[in-house]
């Protein structure tokens, strides 16, 4: 693959005196007396990232040197936040749930309900207030546990309304990708027509303004390049943030950055989450790491208008995760993989000892079988979670997708739901929570590796049961003392880990953090002691 360089990147040519730059690495041939001035100007605008284009990827980031896990890559402000297509109602300043407010207040301009008057009235909803009354007669949204289409036009109306408040910006988001040309043709474009170009144009009187194509454009920046933000406790609502520099990274089904945005001031962080090396591609995942290879080449492909086919997607066993793969009903040992993975419709799917082949129709149906019983469980049916990994451990493999669903709510539920409280748990339940978290840490470090908020999360889900194994098995006199500290020693390491993860998440999204740092000095003060 041949990246070529943007004309974005640093370049100072002067003949006569070289350098190398010790930040991007990159060499520099100065004349002696513009030596300095030179210096201070690319001082600061080195980077450890540049942006180059190429034919596959578009546009796209490299690292400009050698970057360590955990290395800050960049930071920056969402240019637009906004509510996600399919919201329940939220505040449009706050983004809080209403159906949690006791007493709303509706904005008197356009007849939004807010959480309260200061939302209403903050400058971000002036200039959308002023559109949006014009449509306040279709504006009544009184069910607030049910999301309304009107919403769907809010994060593209702040968009196009930068074009008039913040030029400079506009032009910013206009260069970035919307794929009009293969989104016109999809059943999305037609929704948008009606929901959002329509009503923008037709009912909030925009069509002198904008035409029809730029909104169906800002629609589609959204979708391409937009990111979640993940928002705490009554806010958990989805949001989206557009952020120009992060949607220059291209996909990949296992990254190589690990991406923390701050949910107060909407500022991204993108830190390197393995040793990435110098002119390596910074990749970010558009798609949930833990889904099967269909659904996620799926995602990429009706949101994304690309086809992914990248080393995990290629790969029938995913990188030996094995997270789509079935039993052969015929023979006891067999696992069933795709022929050709990245012909999901077409694919015959074949038993690796026996040969026996299944076509593509069947097992979609079967999956679509099996999520639609996983969706109807109750997400703290414990009994009815464990029944589901028993009734269909015939039918999938191990660490198949959804039985690593199951596996992430079971071992947040042993522990913390009130029927299965840490102290409360049996030692062949604890072993099972520690089972499960190591299950999904194998499957974790190869899909979502190195720092990132899946490892840190369960790493912290395994510290406790496991040293609370160690605790019982000691008082009961079933270990030695040193049998016993080597157990800590060793829970120590895992926590240590899990915080390292956690202290680079967002403080108010992991109230995890702080408890694994207050874990973390007691159980290293309890083995000084020991
Ligand atoms: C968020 S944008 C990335 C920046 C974009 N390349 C540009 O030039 O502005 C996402 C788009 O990049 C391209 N892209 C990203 N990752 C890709 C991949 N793994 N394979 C093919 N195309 C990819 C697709 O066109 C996708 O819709």
């Amino acid at each position: 693959m041949s990246l070529e360089e943007s004309p974005i990147t640093c370049n100072l040519f002067r003949a006569k005196s070289s350098q190398i730059c010790g930040g991007c690495e990159e060499v520099f041939n100065f004349e002696m007396e513009y030596q300095n001035k030179e210096w201070s100007i690319h001082k600061t605008s080195c980077k450890p990232y540049k942006i180059v284009s190429n034919e596959k990827f578009g546009r796209c980031l490299v690292a400009t040197r050698n970057l360590k896990p955990g290395e800050i890559i960049f930071g920056e402000n969402a240019t637009i936040v906004g509510p996600k297509q399919g919201c329940r109602p939220c505040c449009l300043k706050c983004f809080t749930s209403l159906d949690s407010v006791a007493s709303l207040f509706r904005c008197p301009g356009c007849n939004f309900p807010f959480c309260q008057e200061q939302c209403a009235k903050s400058p971000e909803h002036e200039a959308e207030c002023v559109v949006l009354s014009r449509a306040r007669s279709c504006i009544s949204i009184n069910d607030m546990s049910k999301s309304h289409p009107v919403y769907q036009c809010i994060t593209p109306l702040r968009c196009i309304l930068l074009k008039s408040t913040q030029p400079k910006l506009f032009e910013a988001f206009s260069g970035l990708v919307h794929h009009n040309d293969l989104r016109r043709q999809t059943q999305m474009w037609r929704i948008y027509q009606v929901n959002i170009v329509q009503f923008l144009r037709n009912v909030c009187g925009l069509a002198n303004q904008f035409s029809e194509e730029e909104i169906h454009a800002a629609c589609g920046v959204l979708d391409v390049n937009a990111f979640e933000i993940r928002l705490p406790g009554s806010k958990r609502q989805q949001v989206l943030g557009l952020f120009p520099i992060a949607s220059m990274m291209s996909h990949r089904c296992v990254s190589n950055t690990h991406h923390v945005i701050d949910s107060n001031t909407y500022e991204m962080t993108v830190r390197a989450s393995v040793p990435i090396k110098k002119g390596e591609q910074l990749f970010t995942t558009y798609t949930l790491p833990l889904d099967g290879t269909n659904d996620r080449r799926s995602v990429l492909r009706q949101s994304k208008m690309f086809e992914c086919d990248c080393p995990r997607c290629s790969d029938p066993t995913e990188c030996l995760t094995f997270l789509s793969a079935l039993r052969c009903p015929r023979c006891p040992i067999g696992i069933m993989l795709p022929i050709r993975p990245l012909e999901e419709n077409e694919t015959e799917w074949q038993c690796s000892p026996c040969s026996y082949q299944l076509d593509a129709a069947d097992v979609t149906q079967l999956i679509d079988q099996l999520k639609e019983e996983f969706e109807n469980i109750g997400p703290k049916d414990v009994e009815k979670l464990e029944e589901f990994l028993s009734r269909h451990a015939s039918s999938l493999h191990p660490n198949h997708f959804l039985f690593t669903s199951v596996r992430q709510s079971l071992s947040q539920l042993y522990g913390r739901d009130e029927r299965y409280l840490l102290n409360t748990l049996t030692m062949e339940q604890l072993e099972r929570k520690v089972s499960i978290c190591q299950q999904l840490l194998s499957v974790a470090d190869v899909v979502e590796p190195g720092l990132t908020r899946l490892r840190g999360v369960t790493l912290y889900e395994l510290y406790a049961p496991m040293l609370l194994l160690a605790k019982r098995t000691y008082e009961a006199g079933h270990c030695t003392l040193a049998e016993f500290k080597e157990r800590i020693v060793a829970v120590e390491a895992i926590l240590s880990e899990a915080t390292k993860i956690l202290l680079l998440e967002d403080p108010a999204s992991t109230e995890g953090a702080a408890c694994a740092v207050q874990a973390l000095n007691q159980i290293q003060r309890w083995i000084a002691s020991l």
